[in-house]
């Protein structure tokens, strides 16, 4: 047994290079870097591309370039996910939903999610006349709250919480927030600290999850537990609603869907579908969809901040193209810079700086180097979208590097921020729809710009994101102009 156990500690002949020793992760925290796709890519510049990690007995691999990325992605031995004792709080430990599951379970939910998220409306156009519709709900609240503010100075904070929630809720439960309803705030802020709660590496308490019977309070567990409860009994009232007023054979929702499913599938021995794998899903959808999109049209704002020639440039050809009218989905390729400045803002904002972890499900291989079965992978899009091989003077903010010598912006395969293959994200579609409605909407209808330091004297805009499992962009204030359309 102890000799198996120190079999384990080896790092075995060809795993990929990194620091030696068995606590060799944690180099990773020694980078003393917030952000665990930095950490990444400063020991990828010692070691390599394919970093390997050791933290007693288990084994991690760091990729950081995009031609392993694309190896690792496309592999389909690489397809689990680690038992993440954190995120199963959601679900009283069980292992369910669609985010955090693997093998047969993972791969019906997948498919049923994929397959009725399109039902209820993705990739469909009344989905886009609802985008449209809370686009203008928002645009009238932020005028509101323009008028009301002497100089036109107000607080960027949580801009596109409710509206893009929103969207998500109507498809998974048909209901919708006002701006301001306390519950929506709630849920939104629990939200944030679930997904605030790590950086994207192991958590100490998912690695001993005993911690939480020891020291609750300083392994962070009941601060955890605080975010989880309120969205779990927000679905759980919601699911049972559906259940008391569903009518059979007339879905209305991903919910009414679901239990539909759960009726059928009522005599399936080993079936994959429960009551708990229904709350575990939507709970997924939004932790999954709700902060990625509306941090990234979060993002939109700032660099529009800090670069004011591209947002004029921006706005006129919204102008010109436009009239005036509101934008659809079929403008699309009419409007190239603009394109052109939302993929700058997605390369440079990479909300998702690293793909939620992924396991080998047998001994396979990437870029030759050896991976045991169960080595946890982490793929690094941060620094895909920062190297300096693919994106010349990477750090600067250059929407041109997007349009073809015709003018046209060319959709990047070399960013991989919905990542790629088997586990890619289920949401891309929608949330590419969503970012050019609201980000074309909002830049037609709005000037943003830094305030005068006098007006105020804190919370300036910032290009330094907040950490976390998805990094958000920092509330500021900053001077809003109405503009006439
Ligand atoms: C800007 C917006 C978004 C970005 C950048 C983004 C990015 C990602 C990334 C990087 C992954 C990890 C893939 C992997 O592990 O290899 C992922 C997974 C996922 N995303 Fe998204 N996402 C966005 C929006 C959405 C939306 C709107 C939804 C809602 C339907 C969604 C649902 C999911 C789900 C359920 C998964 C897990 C897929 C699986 O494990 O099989 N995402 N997303």
């Amino acid at each position: 047994m102890v000799l198996w156990y120190i079999k384990l500690l080896w790092k075995p002949d060809g795993f990929p290079p990194g620091p030696s020793g068995v606590l060799s992760f944690l180099a990773l925290r020694k980078q003393n870097e917030p952000f665990i796709s930095k950490a990444m890519q400063k020991l990828s510049a010692e070691y390599g591309p394919v970093i390997g990690l050791i933290l007693l007995h288990r084994k991690f691999i760091c990729v950081s370039s995009r031609q392993a990325a694309v190896d690792a992605l496309s592999n389909t031995e690489l397809l689990g996910r680690p038992k993440s004792f954190d995120f199963n709080l959601r679900t009283k430990g069980l292992i369910r939903g669609v985010l955090m599951t693997d093998g047969v379970l993972w791969k019906e939910q997948r498919r049923f999610t994929i397959k009725h998220l399109k039902d209820v409306g993705v990739g469909k156009s009344s989905l886009e006349g609802m985008i449209l519709d809370e686009i203008r709900e928002l645009i009238s609240d932020l005028k509101n709250v323009v008028d009301s503010s002497s100089d036109g100075v107000i607080k960027l904070d949580n801009v596109f919480t409710t509206a893009v929630l929103n969207i998500l809720w109507v498809m998974v439960s048909s209901r919708r927030f006002e701006r301001g309803d306390p519950k929506m705030a709630e849920l939104a802020s629990c939200m944030h600290g679930f997904m605030r709660f790590s950086n994207g590496g192991p958590t100490w308490l998912s690695l001993i999850p005993i911690l939480r019977f020891i020291i609750p309070e300083l392994s962070g567990y009941n601060k955890l537990m605080g975010y989880i409860r309120p969205i779990r009994s927000y679905v759980e009232e919601e699911v049972a609603e559906h259940q008391r007023t569903r009518q059979v054979d007339s879905p209305r929702d991903f919910i009414d869907l679901y239990l539909e499913k759960l009726d059928e599938e009522k005599s399936r021995n080993n079936s994959t579908f429960d009551e708990e794998q229904l709350l575990a899903t939507i709970f997924d959808i939004f932790v999954a969809g709700s902060e990625t999109t509306s941090h990234t049209l979060g993002f939109s704002l700032l660099f529009m901040i800090f670069h004011p020639k591209i947002q004029e440039k921006v706005q006129d050809e919204i102008d010109e193209i436009l009239q005036g009218r509101a934008p659809s989905l079929a403008d699309r390729g009419r409007l190239p810079y603009t394109e052109a400045t939302l993929q700058e803002i997605q390369r440079l904002g990479v909300v998702a700086p690293v793909t939620i972890p992924h396991v080998a499900e047998k001994n396979t291989k990437c870029q030759g180097y050896v991976i045991p079965k169960n080595t946890v992978v982490f793929i690094n899009l941060w620094a895909i979208n920062n190297d300096p091989e693919i994106w010349p003077e990477p750090t600067k903010f250059l929407p041109e590097r997007h349009l073809n010598d015709a003018g046209e912006c060319v959709k990047s395969e070399k960013m991989l921020n919905f990542s790629l293959g088997k586990r890619s994200c289920i949401g891309e579609t929608l949330a590419r729809n969503s970012l050019f409605l609201f980000f074309t909407s909002i830049m037609q209808h709005f000037h943003f710009e830094f305030p005068n330091q006098r007006d105020v004297d804190e919370e300036l805009p910032s290009l330094e994101p907040i950490p976390g499992l998805t990094l958000a962009p920092r509330p500021c204030f900053a001077r809003v102009i109405k503009r006439s359309v």
